[in-house]
């Protein structure tokens, strides 16, 4: 199992409080309390479904009918304060297919930084480049890259303003085992050497192993907020994937005996 080692947590990058979102008529978040800790790479972990993209959209601003309280980088969410502070991925790459990746790039830093230098531009470029290993296609056209690449695009765009916090919507979907490796120790190299804090969504387990802390959800609520090693043991379970459906039983169980579904505990 990988360990990593944590930072002892002081302000919180993100503290919701009751928070609940409504999508059409249904409850889609049920009064979640949970914090994401600075400068640590946070796994939000559930099924397909449960609410991990409503969560996020909720984090960076832009999800409608949100109740209950958020705060993220010490400001209620959607703050406008807040949007240079914080790179955000969607699961849908958002780059210009009919330019090269490098132009993506240079289109998105001028208007981050208007004005800026075109040489400082241009480093910047390069340094994104080189944390999501695609130098080597920077001339192709986006929309001749695989969908991998197309998402690392995606992802380089987050990476242009140095954020404080990023939040990637399932950004290891389609990648091959090396890539999802040296993704990860990107985001690692993120968070111990720029103080980066990191929300990382996914739904394959082995990823959650990866990562500080986690957050496991299922329809709408969370089971869980704790490190993997605390899960494991307090369930357990020799593996964060036994740990979570060891918690559903659990809470399956207790939904069928009148007891609340929630059972989070935390060692934080
Ligand atoms: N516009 C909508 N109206 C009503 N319900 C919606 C709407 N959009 C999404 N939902 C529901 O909200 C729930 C949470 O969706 P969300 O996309 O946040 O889940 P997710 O965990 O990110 O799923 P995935 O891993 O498949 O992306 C789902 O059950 C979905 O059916």
């Amino acid at each position: 199992m990988m360990n990593y080692s944590s930072r002892p947590p002081e302000d919180p990058a993100v503290r919701a409080q009751d928070l609940t979102v409504v999508r059409g008529a249904r409850t889609v978040l049920r009064g979640l309390d949970f914090t994401v800790p600075r400068g640590q790479v946070t796994g939000l972990l559930g099924p397909s479904g449960c609410g991990k993209s409503t969560l996020m959209r909720a984090v960076v601003g832009t999800q409608a009918k949100v109740t209950g309280a958020l705060d993220v980088l010490g400001r209620p969410a959607g703050h406008p304060a807040l949007r240079t502070r914080i790179g955000y991925v969607t699961q849908a790459p958002s780059v210009y297919d009919d330019l090269t990746v490098r132009q993506n790039l240079d289109y998105f830093a001028a208007i981050l930084r208007p004005g800026s230098a075109s040489a400082d531009r241009r480093q910047d470029v390069e340094r994104v480049l080189t944390d999501v290993d695609l130098t080597p296609h920077a001339d192709a056209l986006a929309g001749a890259l695989s969908g991998g690449q197309r998402s690392r695009v995606s992802l380089a765009v987050a990476l242009l303003g140095t954020p404080e916090l990023l939040v990637l919507d399932e950004p290891t979907v389609g990648l091959d085992p090396v890539l999802r490796r040296d993704l990860w120790r990107l985001f690692h190299t993120l968070a111990a050497e720029r103080g980066a804090t990191l929300l990382i969504s996914s739904h394959v387990m082995d990823e959650a192993e990866r990562c500080h802390r986690l957050l496991l959800m299922r329809a709408g609520e969370i089971l869980a907020d704790d490190t993997p090693d605390a899960l494991r043991t307090r369930t357990g379970s020799e593996t964060v994937e036994a740990a979570f459906l060891h918690l559903v039983d659990a809470a399956n169980a207790a939904g069928s005996t009148g007891r609340t579904g929630r059972t989070k505990e935390t060692t934080r």
